[in-house]
C-alpha cells in the first residue's frame, strides 16, 4: 500500500518531513497550536535530536528507518493509567514486527516498551502525555524502528533488514504500523484491559527468567514475575517481591 493521507484510515493529517529535531517535538508544537487532530502523524527521514527514554539519544541513519509520532487523545484514561496505553502501543509494534518476521519467540517487548529480537534492540517507544486535571488530554506516541540500517554504533541494535537480508519501502511499513497501532488502541478504548495485559506479559522479554538487573547502582539477580496495575515491574529478588518504576531498575 502506498502511504498517502487518503489511504490512512486514522491519520486525518500525515506530515512527512525530510528532517526535524524530533518528531515528538513537532507533534507537541502542533498540539500547542491546536492543529493536531486525533490520529495525526508526523514522520521524518532524519532527526537531529531524536530522544529516547531515560534521557537517551535516539540515533538513526538518514532515510533508512522509521521515526514517527502519532498524536492521540485518550481522554478515557486517567493519568495513573498511562501504562495501559504504553502496553497497547508496545503490542501494536510487536504485532507489526511479528507480521514482518513471522511468529518467533525471539521477538519480545523489553519492559516497558522496547522491541527486541533476541538480545538486540529493533525499536523503541517514547510516549509523552499532557494532562487535563487527572485525565490524559494528548498523548504523543513517538516510535523509532530500525528498518534498512545495516551498521550501528552499538552491538545491541539490529534492524528488520539486517535480520531478513531484505530492503524495505518505508511507506508501506509505516502504513502497516499505523494499522497495527490503531487496532490495539481501539481494543484499549473498548476496555479490553485484561486481555491486553495478558498478551503484553506473553510478549515480555525475560519474563519469569532469572537474570541480572541494576538496582541502586548494584547488580542484583532477580526474576520478573509480573507488571503491577500501575505499570511498575514486579521482580522477585531473593525472598522479596519488589516493584520498580522506570528510573529504578535496568536490565543488565
Ligand atoms: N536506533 C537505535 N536502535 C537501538 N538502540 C538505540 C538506537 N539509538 C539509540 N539507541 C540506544 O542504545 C541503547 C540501547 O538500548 P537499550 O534499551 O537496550 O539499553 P539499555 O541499556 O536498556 O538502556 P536504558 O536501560 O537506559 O533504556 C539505549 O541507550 C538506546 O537509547
Ligand atoms: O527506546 C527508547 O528509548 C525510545 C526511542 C524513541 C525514538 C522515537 S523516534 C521518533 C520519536 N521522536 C523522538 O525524538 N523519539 C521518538
Amino acid at each position: 500500500m502506498v502511504l498517502t493521507p487518503q489511504t490512512l484510515f486514522t491519520g486525518q493529517q500525515l506530515i512527512w518531513l525530510p528532517t526535524c529535531a524530533s518528531t515528538n517535538t513537532e507533534a507537541q508544537a502542533l498540539i500547542v497550536q491546536n492543529r493536531a487532530s486525533d490520529g495525526c502523524t508526523i514522520i521524518t527521514d532524519f532527526q537531529t535530536a531524536g530522544r529516547g527514554q531515560r534521557g537517551n539519544q535516539w540515533e538513526a541513519a538518514p532515510a533508512e528507518n522509521l521515526m514517527l509520532s502519532v498524536v492521540w487523545q485518550p481522554t478515557f484514561l486517567a493519568a495513573a493509567q498511562q501504562f495501559r496505553l504504553s502496553q497497547a502501543v508496545a503490542l501494536g509494534v510487536h504485532d507489526w514486527a511479528a507480521a514482518l518476521l513471522g511468529p518467533t519467540p525471539k521477538l519480545k517487548l523489553k519492559w516497558p516498551n522496547d522491541l527486541y529480537y533476541g538480545d538486540q534492540k529493533l525499536g523503541g517507544v517514547l510516549i509523552e502525555n499532557s494532562l487535563s486535571g487527572t485525565k490524559i488530554q494528548h498523548s504523543v506516541i513517538g516510535i523509532g524502528l530500525n528498518i534498512n540500517q545495516q551498521d550501528f554504533t552499538t552491538a545491541t541494535a539490529t534492524s528488520i533488514g539486517q535480520l531478513t537480508g531484505r530492503a524495505y519501502a518505508r511507506e508501506a511499513l509505516a502504513a502497516r504500523l499505523l494499522e497495527c497501532l490503531e487496532r490495539r488502541y481501539l481494543k484499549l478504548r473498548a476496555g479490553q484491559v485484561g486481555k491486553l495485559r495478558q498478551e503484553y506479559l506473553q510478549a515480555l522479554y525475560r519474563y519469569q527468567e532469572t537474570h541480572l538487573f541494576l538496582v541502586d547502582g548494584k547488580q542484583v539477580s532477580g526474576q520478573i514475575v509480573g507488571v503491577e496495575d500501575d505499570g511498575r515491574l514486579a521482580v522477585a529478588i531473593g525472598n522479596e517481591l519488589r516493584r520498580f518504576g522506570m528510573q529504578e531498575i535496568r536490565h543488565l
